[in-house]
């Protein structure tokens, strides 16, 4: 089987033209990832853990290095692939899991969740049945299904935030802190919900404030170190 992810000496770095310095985020990053692996991005503040997931992600594009993402089709590099592809690839295959939920104006909490289900041809009835079945086992009051997120406490609108991004199993799930600001029982629900993804074979890529809430989960680590800021030089 191939891999779903390989990445070969993956650098980036933001150039900080107010300051005429450039900050390494990180350089020569590699690592292979099967269907079904855990890996875990380690290190302290600031040191990169969000822009490599990000950079996977093709929110940021890197300096340097390769991130082939191997689909039945074929291999595609995501530093370089077209953003169309990028977009297709995040509507079907690659999810992107934060603390963060961008709620959208008057649409309910469980339409929100169900979205991805009706997008992928899932019946109106049965995907707002399922979506119900996960907002209640991240714990959103039965209350609050129909309302407004963007009224709702932050760990509210996190829930309703992990629901809809975990509710159809991706191939590679990138996870940027999904547990920040949990409470007990949703944290227990999120772990719940990623062994059953791994088990059916999706790849994760996280970093956790608290790793060992995923001890369970994790196949392989890398511990990214601090780099120096540089005199901000043409390339
Ligand atoms: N868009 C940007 N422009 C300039 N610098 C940035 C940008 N995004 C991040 N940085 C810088 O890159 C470095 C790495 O940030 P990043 O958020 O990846 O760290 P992290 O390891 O995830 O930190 P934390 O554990 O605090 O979440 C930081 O010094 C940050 O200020």
């Amino acid at each position: 089987m191939p891999p779903v992810l390989e990445v070969q000496n993956l650098s980036k770095h933001f150039q900080m033209h107010h300051l005429g310095q450039r900050l390494h985020a990180f350089e020569g990053i590699s690592f292979t990832l099967h269907a079904g692996e855990f890996l875990l991005l380690r290190g302290p503040n600031g040191v990169g853990k969000s822009t490599l997931l990000r950079t996977l992600y093709r929110s940021y594009l890197p300096r340097a290095g390769q991130i082939w993402y191997h689909t039945t089709e074929g291999r595609i590099d995501l530093a370089t692939a077209a953003d169309v592809d990028i977009a297709l690839l995040r509507r079907r295959e690659i999810g992107f899991v934060t603390q963060f939920l961008i709620a959208r104006p008057r649409v309910a909490a469980e339409d929100i969740v169900a979205e991805p289900l009706r997008r992928a041809g899932v019946a109106a009835p049965d995907a707002l049945e399922e979506a119900r079945r996960w907002l209640s086992e991240f714990g959103v009051k039965r209350d609050l299904w129909r309302a407004y997120p963007t009224t709702f406490s932050g760990g509210e609108q996190q829930k309703v935030n992990l629901a809809r991004a975990l509710i159809l199993p991706q191939r590679l799930l990138l996870l940027d802190e999904p547990t920040a600001s949990l409470d007990a029982g949703a944290r227990a629900a999120l772990i719940r919900r990623l062994a059953d993804l791994k088990a059916a074979g999706v790849a994760m890529i996280g970093v956790f404030h608290h790793p060992g809430d995923v001890a369970g989960l994790i196949d392989r680590e890398i511990e990214l170190t601090a780099k120096e800021v540089s005199e901000d030089v043409a390339v």
